[in-house]
């Protein structure tokens, strides 16, 4: 996508120098901002940062300070507001957004083919396209907006924020945003990849090997130890977040859900995170000062479902889910219990102890997968291990050993949808061949994960649906959505004291497309990052921002 990106080499150099060296985050994000500025000006100025625009380009050094974050910068001054306007970005963008997209400009919609809708998600709609300037096939993420809402606009902000944060081969990157001056819609885009886990495992013909699973629980593992040193909970790992391209090269992606977090500073956080099947017992039970070990259970629960074939919890309630764990777990000690002080912990302690069975349950499984699995499902969080531990597991170190992800097959197009679509055509064809009625029993779609917020359909989350629906119908934006909430995650610094304009309300950009007519180029201007990554994402956030109201925001759009 242009020289402005990078070349991959030079940033996972940047990675690979952080980890040698175990420098600090703030410190590498400097270097990644002098590669930046050395591409910028190898492009002879054509994508220029959108701080530029004034014509002042911050010399190095003081870039190189402004690593650290600043609090100050939660509501971007008037004139880095004004000069993203000037730059291309949508006012109402800048207002909210300012700092995630700050340092880059938009690219313009009309420089990629949409070729293909490619995936559905709770809150945005896929799509693979040509980047016709560079020829590269990319993903674009539409993000939909409740009516341009603050919040939903701040939710997305996260998402950037945090995925420009990350910079690891595991871990899908942003390559750039696409909107103009006067769209009111926003394309995140990103390198296309071609399958995730869950379409593959779930395809008939694929069994995958020990080497091949530990190829892909390695990349896994990897991702999530980059995310968690670079203070980032993904908090929705699970096979259809995991993506994986024709190289066999996994990205773990979809971080609509991600939360920074400060593991010396706990903030309590929402426990209504993580798709049903791969939530920890401790969300289930109501914990808000958690950490990295959501994210462990998730994996864990991944590797014995690669390894088994099927998924091996899988709960339709959170009832049913926190009895599954307890008769494959064991139940909580009473030490447990009583350290933990979980809100649910008096609703769901069962009458009687359940006894852990994970080596019985998984005795056919090869024995180095064993201990990996038995600490990653380990009931108390402290107990599992991390990332880096788990990396250096004898899984990894007994024979065989993970195969290379060049050296996997080259799959057919296996993505969930692919698997869903699969499911709807072979019932179609039975439907048409044997008629209705007893085919609508016998073919009944494959189980799917339930994504968190739909796992959490409570009372106030239903009260809150309706009052924003109707709220919504009634075309009113004084009131905000989501309601407050609890959830202290460290977010980024976000203004309150600008407002969207609710009589704002401006076309959508549009793509060239052998479908749709071309827009009128003149108002639309390209982007990538351009920026310096050490500006974003850092500072701490006083600010509920939050996973509970993006839940409820994802629950609302899903329906
Ligand atoms: N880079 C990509 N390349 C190819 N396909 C992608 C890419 N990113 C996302 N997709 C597809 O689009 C789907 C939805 O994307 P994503 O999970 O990011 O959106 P979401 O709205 O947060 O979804 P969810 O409701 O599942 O959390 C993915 O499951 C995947 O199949």
């Amino acid at each position: 996508m242009g020289c402005v990106f990078g070349k991959e080499a030079s940033t996972r150099r940047v990675e690979r120098e952080r980890s040698e060296r175990n420098e600090g985050v703030g410190e590498v994000r400097a270097k990644v901002s002098n590669r930046e500025v050395i591409d910028e000006v190898g492009n002879g100025g054509v994508n220029r940062r959108a701080d530029d625009v004034g014509g002042a380009v911050r010399p190095r050094t003081e870039r190189r300070r402004s690593s650290r974050p600043n609090p100050r910068l939660s509501n971007p001054p008037r004139n880095v507001h004004g000069e993203q306007v000037a730059a291309g970005w949508p006012a109402w963008l800048s207002e909210v957004a300012g700092e995630a997209i700050r340092g880059w400009i938009p690219r313009r919609a009309d420089s990629f083919e949409k070729l293909d809708k490619i995936g559905q998600g709770t809150y945005s709609n896929v799509y693979k396209a040509r980047d016709t300037l560079t020829g590269q096939i990319v993903a674009l993420k539409k993000v939909r907006f409740d009516n341009l809402e603050r919040e939903s606009v701040k939710f997305m902000s996260r998402e950037i924020l945090i995925l420009r944060r990350l910079d690891h081969p595991n871990v899908v990157k942003l390559e750039g945003l696409v909107t103009s001056r006067m769209s009111c819609s926003l394309y995140l885009v990103f390198q296309y990849m071609e399958h995730d886990l869950a379409g593959l495992a779930a395809s008939p013909n694929i069994k995958f090997t020990e080497p091949q699973v530990k190829c892909y629980v390695h990349q896994l593992l990897s991702g999530l130890e980059h995310c968690h040193n670079s203070n980032v909970l993904h908090r929705d790992i699970k096979g259809s977040n995991l993506l994986i391209d024709n190289d066999g090269v996994l990205k773990i992606a979809d971080f609509g859900l991600a939360s920074f977090f400060d593991p010396n500073h706990k903030q309590p956080m929402t426990s209504r995170v993580v798709t049903l099947w791969y939530r920890p017992p401790e969300l289930l039970l109501g914990a808000t000062d958690y950490g990295v070990g959501v994210d462990l259970w998730s994996a864990g629960c991944i590797i014995a479902e690669l390894l088994a074939g099927k998924p091996i919890m899988p709960g339709r309630t959170e009832v049913e889910q926190l009895h599954k764990i307890f008769k494959l777990c064991g139940s909580p000690s009473e030490d447990y219990w009583k350290k933990s002080k979980l809100p649910h912990a008096t609703i769901f302690k069962p009458q009687q102890a359940y006894k852990r069975c994970v080596a019985e349950t998984f005795k056919d499984f090869p024995p180095s997968s064993l201990p990996l699995i038995e600490t990653l499902l380990a009931i108390d969080p402290t107990e599992r291990l991390t990332a880096t531990a788990a990396l250096r597991s004898e899984f990894f170190t007994t024979k065989p050993y993970a195969c290379d992800p060049s050296s996997l097959p080259k799959y057919p197009p296996s993505k969930e949808i692919d698997a869903k679509l699969r499911d709807e055509e072979s019932r179609r064809m039975r439907a048409a061949s044997k008629g209705t009625t007893d085919v609508v029993k016998k073919s009944r779609p494959r189980a799917r994960a339930v994504p968190a917020p739909e796992a959490n359909a409570e009372l106030q989350a239903n009260l809150d649906r309706r009052r924003l629906i109707s709220h919504a119908n009634a075309k009113s934006k004084s009131e905000k959505f989501p309601p407050p909430h609890q959830d202290g995650a460290l977010g980024y610094p976000l203004g309150s004291s600008h407002h969207i304009d609710p009589g704002f309300d401006p076309p959508d950009v549009s793509f060239s497309s052998t479908h749709q007519s071309f827009p009128n180029p003149s108002i639309q201007t390209w982007s990538g990052p351009l920026g310096d990554a050490s500006t974003i994402g850092t500072s701490r956030k006083k600010k509920h921002l939050a996973g509970e109201a993006r839940a409820q925001s994802k629950s609302r759009s899903k329906r």
